[in-house]
């Protein structure tokens, strides 16, 4: 049995349209640069790159109408190994404008609603492909009408059939996964700020938060920091690192190269953060929501500390 295999499932994924231009000025028309189409969500990202870094991973993901079958032909053609469940409902659309200098406006559809029956093909699914799995990664937003207690029923369903679960989720999805005891939670700092309800201003402010989670049932916690690097807190304690990049082109899908780095080495410990961090890195160098292959990773900016300056303050 290959105990290698990372099962991702992303409920909302989406076709990622990604628009370059000079300058975005509200209210006016603007000329494109230059446009870009992928396939899109936050599990689809993890498995593109794990699958760019030969690590075996199956997408499962869900797929509606006419862009749905646009996202499934997208994903064939990049080599994913996919579950798609066709559902009723359409995938949405999320539009990226970015700006020179890196800046980024994200506009996200909210999805269309999953039955229960959809609900119930998509867990099937993600059982069916658990066999040789050794974790199951669930991402992203939860669609308009889905119970937001989805993430942490799963959680608790695929935890009991024996994988490791990892959640990358917000809101009250997120709070509500963390009582399902994950073995991992990826927060961003807005996300870990919303789920214990206090700005998160400084390391130590993420350590705590990070700590009142695993208090509450996660195992470790990934908090991702932007610019700033991110913290991983865990049973052994507390690790924090960065990888600085010169020139941002677009910041979309850094968290999930950096939870798929993170995943791909392990998931434990200062070498884990460290390719995480070098994945993130690598995928904020290249353009729209592109995934890192080896050639793009640079492990060498990479920098770790173990005794981390809990004071060091994360508002710019
Ligand atoms: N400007 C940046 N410079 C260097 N590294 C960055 C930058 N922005 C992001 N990163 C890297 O990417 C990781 C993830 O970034 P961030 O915290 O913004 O995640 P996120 O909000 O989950 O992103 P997304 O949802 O778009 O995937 C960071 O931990 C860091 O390693
Ligand atoms: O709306 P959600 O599910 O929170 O996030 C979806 C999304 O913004 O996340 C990915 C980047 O992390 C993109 O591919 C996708 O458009």
């Amino acid at each position: 049995m290959n105990q290698h295999v990372i099962v991702t499932l992303t409920l909302n994924p989406s076709l990622d349209r990604t628009i370059e231009v000079d300058r975005l000025v509200h209210g006016t028309v603007i000329r494109a640069t230059s446009a870009r189409l992928d396939p899109g969500g936050k599990g689809v990202n993890v498995s593109r790159a794990l699958l760019a870094n030969d690590v075996p991973t199956v997408a499962v993901v869900t797929a509606g109408g006419a862009d749905g079958d646009q996202l499934v032909h997208l994903l064939e053609a990049d080599g994913i190994p996919l579950g798609a469940v066709r559902v009723a409902g359409r995938t949405r659309s999320n539009i990226t404008v970015v700006e020179p200098d890196g800046v980024v406006t994200k506009l996200n559809e909210p999805g269309e609603p999953l039955s229960r029956e959809e609900l119930d093909a998509v867990a099937d699914r993600v059982l069916a492909e658990m066999g040789s799995a050794s974790w199951v990664v669930t991402c992203g937003s939860v669609p308009p009408g889905v119970p937001t207690g989805i993430y942490a029923r799963m959680c608790e369903f695929f935890t009991a059939a024996g994988v490791r679960v990892a959640v990358d989720t917000s809101g009250p999805a997120l709070l509500a996964a963390v009582e399902a005891r994950p073995f991992l939670i990826k927060p961003n700092r807005e996300e870990l700020a919303e789920a214990v309800g206090r700005p998160v201003d400084s390391v130590g402010d993420v350590v705590e938060a990070a700590e009142e989670l695993r208090d509450r049932g996660a195992g470790t916690v990934l908090a991702s920091l932007g610019a700033d690097g991110a913290v991983l807190v865990e049973e052994e304690g507390v690790t924090i690192g960065e990888a600085p990049v010169a020139v941002p082109r677009s910041t979309v899908g850094a968290g999930d190269a950096l939870l798929a780095g993170f995943l791909a080495a392990g998931a434990r410990g200062a070498p884990a953060l460290a390719e995480g961090l070098a994945w993130g890195a690598a995928a904020v160098g290249l353009p729209a929501s592109r995934m890192p292959r080896p050639e793009d990773i640079r492990r060498d900016i990479v920098r770790i500390h173990t005794r981390p300056d809990l004071g060091r303050s994360l508002i710019a």
